[in-house]
Protein backbone atom coordinates (compact mmCIF):
# COMPACT_ATOMS: atom_id res chain seq x y z
CA UNK A 1 0.00 0.00 0.00
CA UNK A 2 1.21 3.33 -0.98
CA UNK A 3 1.48 5.62 2.11
CA UNK A 4 -0.23 9.04 2.21
CA UNK A 5 2.71 10.99 2.43
CA UNK A 6 4.54 9.28 -0.67
CA UNK A 7 1.46 9.45 -2.82
CA UNK A 8 0.90 13.42 -1.72
CA UNK A 9 4.68 13.57 -2.64
CA UNK A 10 3.92 12.74 -6.29
CA UNK A 11 1.61 15.44 -6.40
CA UNK A 12 4.87 17.43 -7.55
CA UNK A 13 5.70 15.90 -10.34
CA UNK A 14 4.30 15.34 -13.78
CA UNK A 15 2.01 11.96 -13.56
CA UNK A 16 0.04 11.52 -16.80
CA UNK A 17 -1.69 8.55 -15.24
CA UNK A 18 -5.26 9.82 -14.63
CA UNK A 19 -6.01 7.62 -12.09
CA UNK A 20 -3.02 8.08 -9.96
CA UNK A 21 -3.38 11.79 -10.42
CA UNK A 22 -6.86 11.59 -9.04
CA UNK A 23 -6.00 9.42 -6.08
CA UNK A 24 -3.52 12.43 -5.39
CA UNK A 25 -5.98 14.97 -5.20
CA UNK A 26 -8.85 13.12 -3.48
CA UNK A 27 -6.26 12.12 -0.69
CA UNK A 28 -4.99 16.12 -0.11
CA UNK A 29 -8.93 16.99 -0.66
CA UNK A 30 -9.43 14.13 2.41
CA UNK A 31 -6.33 15.50 4.32
CA UNK A 32 -7.62 19.23 4.06
CA UNK A 33 -10.85 18.55 5.34
CA UNK A 34 -9.93 16.29 8.36
CA UNK A 35 -10.81 12.78 7.38
CA UNK A 36 -9.59 9.63 8.42
CA UNK A 37 -7.27 7.60 5.89
CA UNK A 38 -9.87 5.04 5.83
CA UNK A 39 -12.52 7.13 4.01
CA UNK A 40 -9.29 7.76 1.65
CA UNK A 41 -8.99 3.21 1.54
CA UNK A 42 -13.01 3.40 0.45
CA UNK A 43 -12.68 6.38 -2.70
CA UNK A 44 -9.54 5.66 -4.26
CA UNK A 45 -10.61 3.00 -5.91
CA UNK A 46 -13.69 2.33 -7.50
CA UNK A 47 -16.26 -0.45 -5.37
CA UNK A 48 -16.79 -2.00 -8.37
CA UNK A 49 -15.51 -2.53 -12.47
CA UNK A 50 -17.18 -5.04 -14.33
CA UNK A 51 -14.97 -6.07 -17.67
CA UNK A 52 -16.48 -7.66 -20.43
CA UNK A 53 -15.83 -9.24 -23.63
CA UNK A 54 -18.92 -9.57 -26.25
CA UNK A 55 -18.54 -11.20 -29.73
CA UNK A 56 -20.44 -9.00 -32.61
CA UNK A 57 -20.84 -10.32 -36.09
CA UNK A 58 -19.55 -7.68 -38.53
CA UNK A 59 -20.91 -6.54 -41.83
CA UNK A 60 -18.77 -8.77 -43.80
CA UNK A 61 -19.67 -12.35 -41.71
CA UNK A 62 -16.54 -12.31 -39.14
CA UNK A 63 -16.90 -12.13 -35.58
CA UNK A 64 -15.24 -9.74 -33.75
CA UNK A 65 -14.59 -9.51 -29.78
CA UNK A 66 -15.13 -6.21 -27.95
CA UNK A 67 -13.58 -5.15 -24.81
CA UNK A 68 -15.73 -2.90 -22.50
CA UNK A 69 -15.79 -2.01 -18.87
CA UNK A 70 -18.50 -0.41 -16.43
CA UNK A 71 -16.75 1.42 -13.09
CA UNK A 72 -18.93 2.21 -10.13
CA UNK A 73 -16.87 4.43 -7.86
CA UNK A 74 -18.86 4.80 -5.29
CA UNK A 75 -22.93 4.62 -4.25
CA UNK A 76 -22.99 6.11 -0.64
CA UNK A 77 -24.95 9.21 -1.91
CA UNK A 78 -27.00 7.49 -4.18
CA UNK A 79 -26.91 5.18 -8.20
CA UNK A 80 -23.90 6.03 -9.83
CA UNK A 81 -24.20 7.79 -13.12
CA UNK A 82 -21.99 8.57 -15.95
CA UNK A 83 -21.57 8.55 -19.52
CA UNK A 84 -20.03 5.43 -21.91
CA UNK A 85 -17.23 6.64 -24.28
CA UNK A 86 -16.66 4.22 -27.51
CA UNK A 87 -12.92 5.18 -28.12
CA UNK A 88 -10.09 2.77 -29.68
CA UNK A 89 -7.45 4.18 -26.25
CA UNK A 90 -10.47 2.81 -23.85
CA UNK A 91 -8.79 1.48 -20.59
CA UNK A 92 -10.19 0.31 -17.61
CA UNK A 93 -7.88 2.87 -15.24
CA UNK A 94 -8.90 5.69 -17.58
CA UNK A 95 -12.69 4.49 -17.19
CA UNK A 96 -12.05 4.20 -13.27
CA UNK A 97 -10.44 7.28 -13.16
CA UNK A 98 -13.12 9.02 -15.21
CA UNK A 99 -16.06 7.24 -12.98
CA UNK A 100 -14.22 8.90 -9.43
CA UNK A 101 -14.20 12.46 -11.81
CA UNK A 102 -18.36 11.51 -12.01
CA UNK A 103 -18.50 11.45 -7.97
CA UNK A 104 -16.38 14.44 -7.45
CA UNK A 105 -18.47 16.01 -10.11
CA UNK A 106 -22.12 14.93 -8.58
CA UNK A 107 -20.84 16.27 -5.17
CA UNK A 108 -20.30 19.82 -6.02
CA UNK A 109 -23.30 20.01 -8.28
CA UNK A 110 -25.32 18.32 -5.70
CA UNK A 111 -27.11 15.92 -7.09
CA UNK A 112 -28.04 12.26 -5.40
CA UNK A 113 -25.53 10.55 -7.42
CA UNK A 114 -22.46 9.08 -7.12
CA UNK A 115 -20.25 8.54 -10.11
CA UNK A 116 -19.99 5.79 -12.71
CA UNK A 117 -18.52 5.26 -16.31
CA UNK A 118 -18.57 2.72 -19.02
CA UNK A 119 -16.47 2.47 -22.23
CA UNK A 120 -16.05 -0.14 -24.97
CA UNK A 121 -12.68 0.00 -26.92
CA UNK A 122 -13.62 0.40 -30.51
CA UNK A 123 -13.33 3.04 -33.22
CA UNK A 124 -16.91 4.03 -34.67
CA UNK A 125 -15.72 5.95 -36.88
CA UNK A 126 -14.68 2.80 -38.92
CA UNK A 127 -17.47 0.97 -38.15
CA UNK A 128 -21.22 1.35 -40.48
CA UNK A 129 -23.81 2.46 -38.71
CA UNK A 130 -25.44 -1.27 -38.20
CA UNK A 131 -22.33 -2.40 -36.86
CA UNK A 132 -22.15 0.49 -34.16
CA UNK A 133 -25.75 -0.45 -33.20
CA UNK A 134 -24.57 -4.18 -32.65
CA UNK A 135 -21.95 -3.06 -30.64
CA UNK A 136 -24.18 -0.51 -28.46
CA UNK A 137 -27.03 -3.16 -27.55
CA UNK A 138 -24.24 -6.00 -27.11
CA UNK A 139 -22.40 -3.87 -24.43
CA UNK A 140 -25.95 -3.48 -22.53
CA UNK A 141 -26.64 -7.09 -22.37
CA UNK A 142 -23.17 -7.56 -21.41
CA UNK A 143 -23.49 -4.96 -18.85
CA UNK A 144 -26.87 -5.52 -17.79
CA UNK A 145 -26.84 -7.17 -14.60
CA UNK A 146 -25.18 -4.19 -12.94
CA UNK A 147 -26.79 -1.10 -14.38
CA UNK A 148 -30.38 0.10 -14.31
CA UNK A 149 -32.83 3.40 -13.38
CA UNK A 150 -31.85 3.06 -9.55
CA UNK A 151 -28.64 1.31 -10.11
CA UNK A 152 -26.33 2.95 -12.29
CA UNK A 153 -27.70 5.22 -14.96
CA UNK A 154 -25.77 5.76 -18.43
CA UNK A 155 -25.37 8.50 -20.80
CA UNK A 156 -23.23 9.69 -23.99
CA UNK A 157 -19.64 10.87 -23.62
CA UNK A 158 -17.00 10.59 -26.64
CA UNK A 159 -18.50 9.55 -29.91
CA UNK A 160 -21.54 8.05 -28.30
CA UNK A 161 -24.53 10.23 -28.96
CA UNK A 162 -28.43 10.16 -28.48
CA UNK A 163 -28.61 7.54 -31.28
CA UNK A 164 -26.37 4.75 -29.57
CA UNK A 165 -28.76 5.66 -26.27
CA UNK A 166 -31.20 4.74 -28.11
CA UNK A 167 -30.42 1.67 -29.00
CA UNK A 168 -29.02 1.03 -25.65
CA UNK A 169 -32.68 1.99 -24.04
CA UNK A 170 -34.11 -0.29 -26.23
CA UNK A 171 -32.12 -2.93 -25.46
CA UNK A 172 -32.50 -2.50 -21.78
CA UNK A 173 -36.11 -2.35 -22.05
CA UNK A 174 -36.68 -5.66 -24.13
CA UNK A 175 -34.44 -7.59 -21.17
CA UNK A 176 -36.44 -6.27 -18.32
CA UNK A 177 -39.82 -6.31 -20.19
CA UNK A 178 -40.39 -2.95 -19.57
CA UNK A 179 -40.24 0.48 -20.54
CA UNK A 180 -37.61 2.03 -18.83
CA UNK A 181 -36.27 5.34 -20.14
CA UNK A 182 -34.69 6.27 -16.86
CA UNK A 183 -32.05 3.38 -17.24
CA UNK A 184 -30.55 6.13 -19.38
CA UNK A 185 -30.20 9.58 -20.79
CA UNK A 186 -28.87 11.86 -23.44
CA UNK A 187 -32.06 9.89 -25.27
CA UNK A 188 -33.88 11.55 -28.23
CA UNK A 189 -36.44 13.64 -26.85
CA UNK A 190 -39.20 11.38 -28.54
CA UNK A 191 -37.77 8.75 -25.88
CA UNK A 192 -37.71 10.52 -23.12
CA UNK A 193 -35.12 13.01 -23.18
CA UNK A 194 -34.49 16.04 -21.62
CA UNK A 195 -35.00 19.68 -23.19
CA UNK A 196 -31.16 21.26 -23.42
CA UNK A 197 -29.67 18.13 -22.64
CA UNK A 198 -27.52 18.04 -26.47
CA UNK A 199 -25.94 21.29 -25.67
CA UNK A 200 -25.90 20.97 -21.99
CA UNK A 201 -22.59 20.14 -21.35
CA UNK A 202 -21.60 23.02 -23.67
CA UNK A 203 -24.15 25.59 -21.76
CA UNK A 204 -22.51 24.90 -18.81
CA UNK A 205 -19.27 25.57 -19.81
CA UNK A 206 -20.29 28.81 -21.49
CA UNK A 207 -22.28 29.92 -18.03
CA UNK A 208 -18.85 29.33 -16.51
CA UNK A 209 -16.83 31.46 -18.79
CA UNK A 210 -19.48 34.47 -18.08
CA UNK A 211 -18.60 34.27 -14.22
CA UNK A 212 -14.77 33.40 -14.88
CA UNK A 213 -14.47 36.50 -17.25
CA UNK A 214 -16.70 38.47 -14.80
CA UNK A 215 -14.28 37.38 -12.04
CA UNK A 216 -10.91 38.61 -14.13
CA UNK A 217 -12.57 41.83 -15.95
CA UNK A 218 -12.53 40.42 -19.36
CA UNK A 219 -15.76 41.11 -21.88
CA UNK A 220 -16.40 38.46 -23.83
CA UNK A 221 -17.01 40.28 -26.70
CA UNK A 222 -14.03 41.22 -26.61
CA UNK A 223 -12.54 38.11 -25.90
CA UNK A 224 -10.56 35.87 -28.15
CA UNK A 225 -11.43 32.22 -27.60
CA UNK A 226 -9.98 28.91 -28.46
CA UNK A 227 -11.80 25.32 -28.70
CA UNK A 228 -9.65 22.09 -28.73
CA UNK A 229 -12.47 19.52 -29.78
CA UNK A 230 -15.26 20.06 -32.40
CA UNK A 231 -17.68 17.51 -30.85
CA UNK A 232 -20.67 17.27 -29.09
CA UNK A 233 -19.06 19.74 -26.02
CA UNK A 234 -16.83 21.57 -28.09
CA UNK A 235 -18.94 22.67 -31.13
CA UNK A 236 -21.42 23.99 -29.03
CA UNK A 237 -19.46 25.93 -26.85
CA UNK A 238 -17.75 27.43 -30.12
CA UNK A 239 -21.46 28.10 -31.09
CA UNK A 240 -21.94 29.66 -27.82
CA UNK A 241 -18.78 32.14 -27.62
CA UNK A 242 -19.36 33.44 -31.33
CA UNK A 243 -23.08 34.20 -30.87
CA UNK A 244 -21.92 35.97 -27.55
CA UNK A 245 -19.89 38.14 -29.91
CA UNK A 246 -16.33 36.14 -29.27
CA UNK A 247 -13.95 36.25 -31.79
CA UNK A 248 -13.40 32.14 -32.05
CA UNK A 249 -9.79 32.16 -33.42
CA UNK A 250 -8.91 28.28 -33.06
CA UNK A 251 -10.79 25.46 -32.77
CA UNK A 252 -9.72 21.54 -33.47
CA UNK A 253 -10.51 18.01 -34.01
CA UNK A 254 -8.60 14.36 -34.03
CA UNK A 255 -6.92 15.04 -37.23
CA UNK A 256 -5.74 19.01 -36.73
CA UNK A 257 -6.46 22.21 -35.96
CA UNK A 258 -7.24 25.49 -37.51
CA UNK A 259 -6.47 28.99 -36.15
CA UNK A 260 -7.33 32.13 -38.05
CA UNK A 261 -6.62 35.63 -36.38
CA UNK A 262 -9.31 37.31 -38.33
CA UNK A 263 -11.71 34.75 -36.50
CA UNK A 264 -13.38 31.46 -37.88
CA UNK A 265 -17.05 31.38 -39.01
CA UNK A 266 -18.19 28.76 -36.63
CA UNK A 267 -21.83 28.24 -38.12
CA UNK A 268 -20.11 27.18 -41.45
CA UNK A 269 -18.21 25.32 -39.48
CA UNK A 270 -20.98 23.75 -37.55
CA UNK A 271 -22.66 22.55 -40.80
CA UNK A 272 -19.81 20.81 -42.49
CA UNK A 273 -18.07 18.70 -39.22
CA UNK A 274 -19.64 15.03 -39.12
CA UNK A 275 -21.24 13.12 -36.47
CA UNK A 276 -17.86 12.95 -34.87
CA UNK A 277 -17.22 16.16 -34.63
CA UNK A 278 -14.79 16.53 -37.35
CA UNK A 279 -14.05 19.27 -39.80
CA UNK A 280 -10.74 20.22 -40.24
CA UNK A 281 -10.23 17.01 -42.88
CA UNK A 282 -11.89 19.77 -45.46
CA UNK A 283 -9.57 22.75 -44.80
CA UNK A 284 -6.00 23.54 -46.13
CA UNK A 285 -3.55 25.40 -43.92
CA UNK A 286 -4.53 23.44 -40.82
CA UNK A 287 -2.17 23.49 -37.50
CA UNK A 288 -1.16 20.71 -35.08
CA UNK A 289 -3.72 20.12 -32.02
CA UNK A 290 -0.33 20.54 -29.89
CA UNK A 291 0.32 24.43 -31.71
CA UNK A 292 -2.85 25.24 -31.50
CA UNK A 293 -3.15 24.98 -27.89
CA UNK A 294 0.03 27.56 -27.66
CA UNK A 295 -1.91 30.35 -29.73
CA UNK A 296 -2.30 33.76 -28.57
CA UNK A 297 -6.02 33.73 -26.45
CA UNK A 298 -7.54 35.38 -23.66
CA UNK A 299 -9.92 31.87 -23.04
CA UNK A 300 -8.92 28.38 -23.63
CA UNK A 301 -11.39 25.44 -23.40
CA UNK A 302 -9.86 21.86 -24.16
CA UNK A 303 -12.96 19.74 -25.49
CA UNK A 304 -11.38 17.00 -26.41
CA UNK A 305 -9.38 14.47 -24.77
CA UNK A 306 -7.30 13.62 -21.40
CA UNK A 307 -3.42 15.05 -21.23
CA UNK A 308 -3.28 17.73 -23.99
CA UNK A 309 -1.74 20.24 -21.32
CA UNK A 310 0.94 19.09 -19.04
CA UNK A 311 4.69 20.55 -18.44
CA UNK A 312 5.98 20.45 -21.27
CA UNK A 313 3.60 23.08 -22.73
CA UNK A 314 1.88 25.05 -19.92
CA UNK A 315 4.58 27.61 -19.51
CA UNK A 316 3.31 28.37 -23.04
CA UNK A 317 -0.37 28.73 -22.70
CA UNK A 318 -1.04 32.16 -23.14
CA UNK A 319 -4.73 31.95 -22.09
CA UNK A 320 -5.76 33.94 -19.05
CA UNK A 321 -8.82 31.65 -17.89
CA UNK A 322 -8.66 28.16 -19.22
CA UNK A 323 -11.98 25.90 -18.51
CA UNK A 324 -11.84 22.53 -18.91
CA UNK A 325 -14.51 20.86 -21.11
CA UNK A 326 -12.70 17.59 -21.56
CA UNK A 327 -12.09 15.36 -18.66
CA UNK A 328 -8.76 15.74 -17.84
CA UNK A 329 -7.43 17.33 -20.34
CA UNK A 330 -4.41 19.33 -18.05
CA UNK A 331 -1.91 17.27 -15.84
CA UNK A 332 -1.51 18.16 -12.02
CA UNK A 333 1.73 19.60 -12.51
CA UNK A 334 0.24 21.66 -15.78
CA UNK A 335 -1.96 22.90 -12.84
CA UNK A 336 0.14 24.26 -10.77
CA UNK A 337 2.25 25.83 -13.54
CA UNK A 338 -1.03 27.64 -14.92
CA UNK A 339 -2.03 28.30 -11.14
CA UNK A 340 1.55 30.38 -10.64
CA UNK A 341 1.08 32.14 -14.22
CA UNK A 342 -2.34 33.60 -12.94
CA UNK A 343 -4.23 31.40 -15.08
CA UNK A 344 -7.42 30.98 -13.82
CA UNK A 345 -7.90 27.44 -14.29
CA UNK A 346 -11.76 26.05 -13.89
CA UNK A 347 -11.31 22.15 -13.76
CA UNK A 348 -13.61 19.71 -15.57
CA UNK A 349 -16.02 18.31 -12.60
CA UNK A 350 -17.20 22.27 -12.48
CA UNK A 351 -16.86 23.30 -16.23
CA UNK A 352 -17.73 20.10 -17.82
CA UNK A 353 -20.54 19.60 -15.18
CA UNK A 354 -23.31 20.94 -17.10
CA UNK A 355 -24.18 17.28 -18.83
CA UNK A 356 -24.72 15.27 -15.87
CA UNK A 357 -26.55 18.22 -14.62
CA UNK A 358 -29.09 17.60 -17.28
CA UNK A 359 -28.94 14.08 -17.76
CA UNK A 360 -30.34 14.72 -13.97
CA UNK A 361 -32.99 16.94 -14.99
CA UNK A 362 -34.47 14.29 -17.77
CA UNK A 363 -33.92 11.44 -15.20
CA UNK A 364 -36.12 13.27 -12.91
CA UNK A 365 -38.70 13.91 -15.72
CA UNK A 366 -38.54 10.15 -16.71
CA UNK A 367 -39.48 9.20 -13.02
CA UNK A 368 -41.85 11.72 -12.61
CA UNK A 369 -43.38 11.33 -16.16
CA UNK A 370 -43.88 14.94 -16.85
CA UNK A 371 -41.30 17.24 -19.07
CA UNK A 372 -40.12 20.56 -19.14
CA UNK A 373 -39.87 23.12 -21.30
CA UNK A 374 -36.40 24.65 -23.06
CA UNK A 375 -36.26 27.74 -20.62
CA UNK A 376 -37.22 25.79 -16.89
CA UNK A 377 -34.19 23.22 -17.86
CA UNK A 378 -32.34 26.36 -18.82
CA UNK A 379 -32.73 28.71 -16.14
CA UNK A 380 -32.30 25.52 -13.52
CA UNK A 381 -29.24 24.60 -14.95
CA UNK A 382 -27.50 27.72 -15.24
CA UNK A 383 -28.31 28.04 -11.18
CA UNK A 384 -26.60 24.96 -10.64
CA UNK A 385 -23.59 25.74 -12.41
CA UNK A 386 -23.27 29.84 -11.01
CA UNK A 387 -23.69 28.09 -7.31
CA UNK A 388 -21.10 25.51 -8.56
CA UNK A 389 -18.78 27.85 -9.88
CA UNK A 390 -18.48 30.34 -6.79
CA UNK A 391 -18.35 27.34 -4.18
CA UNK A 392 -15.16 26.39 -5.63
CA UNK A 393 -14.03 29.25 -6.29
CA UNK A 394 -14.55 30.81 -2.74
CA UNK A 395 -13.16 27.36 -1.62
CA UNK A 396 -9.65 27.83 -3.21
CA UNK A 397 -9.30 31.51 -1.69
CA UNK A 398 -10.95 30.16 1.93
CA UNK A 399 -7.87 27.23 1.93
CA UNK A 400 -5.51 29.07 -0.36
CA UNK A 401 -5.27 26.19 -3.13
CA UNK A 402 -5.73 26.02 -6.70
CA UNK A 403 -9.40 25.46 -8.05
CA UNK A 404 -8.99 21.75 -8.70
CA UNK A 405 -8.18 21.06 -4.90
CA UNK A 406 -11.06 23.22 -3.97
CA UNK A 407 -13.20 21.57 -6.42
CA UNK A 408 -12.18 18.33 -5.37
CA UNK A 409 -12.51 19.39 -1.31
CA UNK A 410 -16.24 20.65 -2.24
CA UNK A 411 -16.94 17.64 -4.42
CA UNK A 412 -15.66 14.24 -2.02
CA UNK A 413 -17.33 16.10 1.53
CA UNK A 414 -20.79 15.11 0.73
CA UNK A 415 -19.09 10.91 -0.25
CA UNK A 416 -17.16 11.32 3.06
CA UNK A 417 -20.10 12.22 5.31
CA UNK A 418 -22.27 9.54 3.19
CA UNK A 419 -19.66 7.09 4.25
CA UNK A 420 -19.60 8.34 7.72
CA UNK A 421 -23.29 8.21 8.31
CA UNK A 422 -23.47 4.60 7.15
CA UNK A 423 -21.18 3.52 9.54
CA UNK A 424 -18.97 2.06 6.57
CA UNK A 425 -15.63 3.39 8.53
N1 LIG B 1 -20.90 14.64 -24.15
C1 LIG B 1 -21.07 15.03 -22.90
O1 LIG B 1 -22.19 15.23 -22.44
C2 LIG B 1 -19.90 15.28 -22.02
C3 LIG B 1 -18.61 15.20 -22.48
N2 LIG B 1 -17.57 15.48 -21.65
C4 LIG B 1 -16.19 15.39 -22.09
O2 LIG B 1 -15.95 16.27 -23.18
C5 LIG B 1 -14.91 15.73 -24.00
C6 LIG B 1 -15.41 15.63 -25.43
O3 LIG B 1 -16.55 14.80 -25.42
P1 LIG B 1 -17.70 14.94 -26.52
O4 LIG B 1 -17.69 16.31 -27.08
O5 LIG B 1 -18.93 14.39 -25.94
O6 LIG B 1 -17.18 13.91 -27.61
P2 LIG B 1 -17.44 13.88 -29.18
O7 LIG B 1 -17.20 12.50 -29.57
O8 LIG B 1 -18.73 14.51 -29.50
O9 LIG B 1 -16.26 14.82 -29.75
C7 LIG B 1 -14.91 14.56 -29.48
C8 LIG B 1 -14.07 15.60 -30.20
O10 LIG B 1 -12.71 15.41 -29.79
C9 LIG B 1 -11.91 15.21 -30.96
N3 LIG B 1 -10.81 14.32 -30.63
C10 LIG B 1 -10.84 12.98 -30.43
N4 LIG B 1 -9.59 12.53 -30.22
C11 LIG B 1 -8.77 13.60 -30.28
C12 LIG B 1 -7.39 13.80 -30.14
N5 LIG B 1 -6.57 12.76 -29.93
N6 LIG B 1 -6.88 15.06 -30.24
C13 LIG B 1 -7.69 16.10 -30.49
N7 LIG B 1 -9.03 15.99 -30.63
C14 LIG B 1 -9.55 14.76 -30.53
C15 LIG B 1 -12.86 14.61 -31.97
O11 LIG B 1 -12.36 14.76 -33.30
C16 LIG B 1 -14.12 15.43 -31.73
O12 LIG B 1 -14.03 16.69 -32.35
C17 LIG B 1 -14.54 14.38 -23.37
O13 LIG B 1 -13.46 14.54 -22.48
C18 LIG B 1 -15.80 14.01 -22.60
O14 LIG B 1 -15.54 13.12 -21.56
C19 LIG B 1 -17.78 15.89 -20.36
C20 LIG B 1 -19.02 16.01 -19.88
C21 LIG B 1 -20.19 15.65 -20.62
O1 LIG C 1 -24.66 12.92 -18.48
C1 LIG C 1 -24.16 12.13 -17.70
O2 LIG C 1 -24.78 11.43 -16.93
C2 LIG C 1 -22.66 11.94 -17.64
C3 LIG C 1 -21.87 12.80 -18.55
C4 LIG C 1 -20.43 12.40 -18.42
O3 LIG C 1 -20.07 11.30 -18.73
C5 LIG C 1 -19.47 13.34 -17.85
O4 LIG C 1 -19.86 14.34 -17.25
O5 LIG C 1 -18.26 13.08 -17.99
Amino acid sequence: MTSGSSIANEIEKENTDVLESTQAVILKALETLGYDKQVYEILKNPLRTLSVRFPVKMDDGSVRVFTGYRAQHNDAVGPTKGGIRLHPDVTQEEIEALAIWMSIKCGIADLPYGGGKGGIQCDPRDMSFAEIERVSRAYVRAVSQIVGPAKDIPAPDVFSNSQNMAWMVDEYSKLREFDSPGFITGKPLVLGGSRGRESATARGVAICIEEAAKVRGIALADAKVIVQGFGNAGSFVAKFMFDAGAKVVGISDAYGALYREEGLDIDELLERRDSFGTVTRLYRNTISNRELLEMPCDILIPAAIENQITQENAKKIQASIVIEAANGPTTTAATDILTENGVLLVPDVVGNSGGVIVSYFEWVQNNQGYYWNGEEVEARLASRMRTSFHRVYNAAGRYNVNMRLAAYIVGVQRMAEAIRWRGWV
